[in-house]
């Protein structure tokens, strides 16, 4: 049964700890850099990419190994070692001090598991196959990628932008969500937002104006 629970949490500040430094450890850490992580590697030996984003200032890296107690002060940890017993302990002492954690190769002792997210401005979505098929994942994470590409970045400023003003002018909750459906529903207006003249305009556009343009025709 598919019983995970889909939320978007915000990691920025948040210490995070890996421990062990392999090709996957590097892997599980980018996810984490990306969301603006504090993140702390712990490993016997760390590969080389990760003693360059160590030099870079990007991660904290303690090469040696690992000691009860090194993931307290964690708000999530990613267990990344080729050592089960060591990993199935960190998996015990996660679940001790209520920690969200991932221990990677064996889904029964996560409590999380990453998902593939393609990522488009503010646009973020995750996919998740329930641990089923990581790969069929990364398949729709590149279909997702070609059907949003990047021309999609004002169009998302501009639905930002209407959803301000609308929240601004008008007062009833279920005209606005009327109004802002009508907006994401217009398939020919979506079209001619991922045109060039769109891109330049999207920021000096007047919002009351579009407000009323769009009131005016529905
Ligand atoms: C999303 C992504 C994030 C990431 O890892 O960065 C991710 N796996 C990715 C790729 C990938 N992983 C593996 C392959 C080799 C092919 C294959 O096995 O299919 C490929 C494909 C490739 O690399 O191309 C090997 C693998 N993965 C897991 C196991 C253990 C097991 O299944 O028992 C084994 C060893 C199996 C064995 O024994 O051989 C388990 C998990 N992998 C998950 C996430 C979680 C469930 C996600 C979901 O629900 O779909 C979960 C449960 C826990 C977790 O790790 O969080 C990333 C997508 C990359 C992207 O989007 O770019
Ligand atoms: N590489 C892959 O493509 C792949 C795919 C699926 C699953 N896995 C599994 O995921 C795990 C990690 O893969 P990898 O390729 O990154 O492995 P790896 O062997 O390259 O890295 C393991 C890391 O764990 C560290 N480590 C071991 N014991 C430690 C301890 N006591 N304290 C701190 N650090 C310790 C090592 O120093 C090393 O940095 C392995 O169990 C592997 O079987 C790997």
């Amino acid at each position: 049964m598919n019983t995970l629970f889909p939320i978007f949490l915000k990691l920025n500040n948040q210490l995070c700890t890996v421990v062990g430094g392999g090709q996957i450890a590097a892997r599980k850490i980018s996810g984490l850099l990306e969301c603006q992580a504090v993140v702390r590697v712990i490993a016997s030996a760390a590969i080389p990419a990760l003693h360059q984003l160590h030099q870079e200032q990007k991660i904290e890296l303690h090469e040696r190994a690992y000691q009860p107690g090194d993931i307290q002060d964690s708000v999530l940890v990613v267990a990344a070692t080729n050592d089960d017993k060591l990993n199935t302990r960190i998996a015990q002492e996660c679940a001790q001090e209520r920690i969200l954690c991932n221990i990677v190769d064996t889904p029964d002792l996560c409590s999380f598991y990453y998902g593939s997210v393609y990522t488009c401005g503010d646009l973020k979505i995750a996919i998740s196959t329930n641990g089923a098929a990581p790969a069929f994942g990364k398949k729709i994470q590149a279909e997702l990628a070609e059907r949003y590409p990047e021309t999609l970045l004002p169009y998302m400023r501009y639905l930002q932008h209407m959803r301000a003003i609308v929240k601004e002018k008008i007062a009833s909750p279920a005209q606005r969500q009327k109004i802002l459906e009508t907006i994401v529903h217009d398939t020919e207006f979506f079209a001619r937002a991922q045109g060039p003249e769109f891109q330049d305009a999207v920021d000096a556009l007047d919002y009351a104006k579009e407000l009323e343009t769009w009131l005016e025709i529905h």
